[in-house]
């Protein structure tokens, strides 16, 4: 098959799974082309809920969805059926048999190994490889195949701890957890607007007017920030912020709220919706809190309580017991940006449940940047485009759990929310979210996307200085605040305050008073690389 007939096969598959949720065979069939395609990551997720519905064969008692499939009955049964039965769904179908579940159990749990290897989400293998090789002994192709993964898995062991492994001897957290997903425009993405066209540009600009009424959005030619110094330099067209006229120094020139914010405190005193301060209960307008059976939901007005009833809250409404058991009280402080950016995809599916609209066509998801790479099919593997942060846990796993927590079945929801919907909200966030840190132990602990400020780009000599507490804002920097510029000795001249019309709106990434080797490694994780800015470039004595 042709990658080309690769990539139909996979939609022609995807639009049955979708219509037969609950049937293992269509996921592992997915997941087998996603492999073909390069897409490992999409392939664990298809493995993983295979191998999660052929459970339900072995133990119905202990799994909440079970297999099934659909069957085409011929007409008269169906309408026998339809007068008594209970639900469409349970009318077409038949459980998943003991042998369908040996025939494909091997393959399932091959599948879901391999996969994992090559994402690199090494500790996820070894432990579904440990439970493979234990239910599979029997089988000794299979047993071949996870041998061959688990070599890998060792590998990784022992050049993390310097120790030779034996498979027995393993402590998986000494394993990454974490790997690596194409951050790539799916082909079949068929939400992303085209960025540059007119017509968002005059949607996005009619939008800035409200909130920043002297910016305007225009696309701009930025260079393409290489990880290593030898690759060629090349530019990307993309959007930046621009003055319509003149602006003073020290003038507030942009002001946004966005409900697209995650919090990993509990029991909060920040309101639910824009993460203000909650008033006091004396105060003239004190706090609402949620009606819905939410004890800790409390919103700083009665405006901000009705709109995130339309906004977010409608679908999560008395669900808060379940849901904030999830991705809040993270041990490692390594993790806590990553389960950020997890609640900030538990916020996405709120909206798009509570909105019934798809999370990708969101206001605040679709025109923002999503760094990615163009999708090559005639070679698909490419290891460059390996950018976007992916885990087992967060990308598959624990969004399960939300869904789950909202009531729904994750199964049924796939259409809406698939594991490559989520790759790209998670590649969106990450290039876009800001993060406030803790006050008590300086780690992250509210982020937040505001989808039009996210639009200025960065400099090391920025033109404004931003604060963010109920909303985010950009002020003009003063003449005082302008960046100083300095190598060995020398010293420029500071650039005056304020920005002259048609000037970009320059925002920083990073601290912009460290010296900038700092700085350009503080800001590379945003940029996707080594900062160019004039700055930069002068200070590293480039020019
Ligand atoms: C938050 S977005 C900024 C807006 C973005 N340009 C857009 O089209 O929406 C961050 C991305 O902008 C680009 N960017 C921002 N500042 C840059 C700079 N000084 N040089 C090169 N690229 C920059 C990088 O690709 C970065 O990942």
């Amino acid at each position: 098959m042709s990658a080309s007939q690769v990539l139909q096969a996979r939609n022609e598959v995807t639009a049955k799974l979708y219509a037969d949720p609950h049937n293992p065979h269509r996921h592992l069939e997915r997941g087998i082309l996603y492999e073909k395609l390069g897409f490992p990551d999409l392939a664990s997720a298809d493995a993983y809920r295979a191998l999660a519905l052929l459970e339900s064969v072995i133990d119905p008692d202990e799994c909440e969805f079970h297999a099934k499939r659909k069957v085409d009955l011929p007409k008269t049964e169906k309408e026998t059926n339809d007068s008594d039965s209970e639900s469409e769904e349970e009318d077409d179908t038949v459980p998943i048999t003991q042998e369908e579940y040996d025939a494909i159990i091997d393959k399932v749990y091959v599948l879901l190994v391999s996969s994992l290897v090559q994402c690199g989400c090494y500790r996820d293998a070894f432990e579904f490889g440990v439970r493979g090789l234990a239910l599979l002994k029997a089988n000794p192709s299979a047993v071949a195949l996870l041998d061959t993964q688990m070599e890998r898995v060792k590998e990784i062991y022992e050049s993390r701890t310097g120790s030779k492994a034996e498979l027995a001897s393993i402590n998986p957290r000494q394993l990454p957890g974490q790997g690596f997903a194409r951050r790539v425009l799916y082909p079949w993405n068929e939400h992303e607007p085209d960025r540059r066209s007119p017509e968002t540009l005059s949607m996005l600009n009619e939008r800035l007017s409200v909130i920043a009424p002297k910016c305007e959005v225009r696309a701009v030619s930025l260079p393409v920030l290489h990880a290593t110094a030898d690759d060629n330099m090349d530019v990307s067209i993309q959007l930046g912020l621009f003055a319509k006229e003149d602006i003073s120094p020290d003038e507030i020139i942009l002001r946004e709220s966005s409900l697209l914010t995650a919090t990993n405190r509990l029991h909060d005193d920040l309101c639910d919706a824009c993460n203000a301060p909650l008033p006091d209960l004396s105060a003239a307008e004190p706090p609402v809190a949620c009606e819905g059976g939410c004890v800790d939901i409390i919103f700083c007005s009665q405006a901000c309580h009705d709109t995130a009833q339309e906004v977010y809250h409608g679908a999560i409404c008395g669900l808060e017991d379940g849901l904030d058991s999830i991705g809040k009280d993270i041990a490692d402080p390594k993790d806590k940006a990553d389960y950020l950016y997890l609640l900030l995809v538990g916020r996405a599916l709120a909206m798009s449940a509570t909105q019934e609209k798809h999370a990708l066509d969101l206001p605040e998801v679709k025109y923002i940047w999503g760094d990615f790479h163009d999708y090559d099919l005639e070679s698909p593997r490419s290891s460059k485009e390996a950018t976007l942060p992916f885990s087992f846990q967060l990308n598959v796993l624990q969004p399960e759990r939300i869904l789950d927590e909202m009531g729904l079945d994750p199964y049924v929801e796939l259409h809406r929310f698939d594991t490559w919907v989520l790759n790209t909200l998670y590649a969106k966030f990450r290039g876009t979210a800001s993060g406030r840190l803790s006050t008590w132990d300086g780690g992250p602990e509210l982020c937040a996307v505001h989808p039009l400020w996210c639009l200025a780009n960065h400099s090391c000599d920025p033109n404004v200085t931003w604060e963010w507490s109920s909303e985010i804002n950009f002020r003009a920097r003063r003449d005082d605040e302008t960046a100083v510029w300095a190598r060995e000795g020398e010293v420029k001249d500071l650039r005056p305050g304020g920005i002259a019309k048609d000037q970009e709106i320059l925002n920083h990434y990073c601290d912009i008073a460290l010296p900038v080797v700092k700085r350009r490694e503080w800001a590379s994780g945003a940029l996707g690389g080594t900062c160019l800015c004039d700055r930069c470039v002068w200070e590293a004595g480039e020019v």
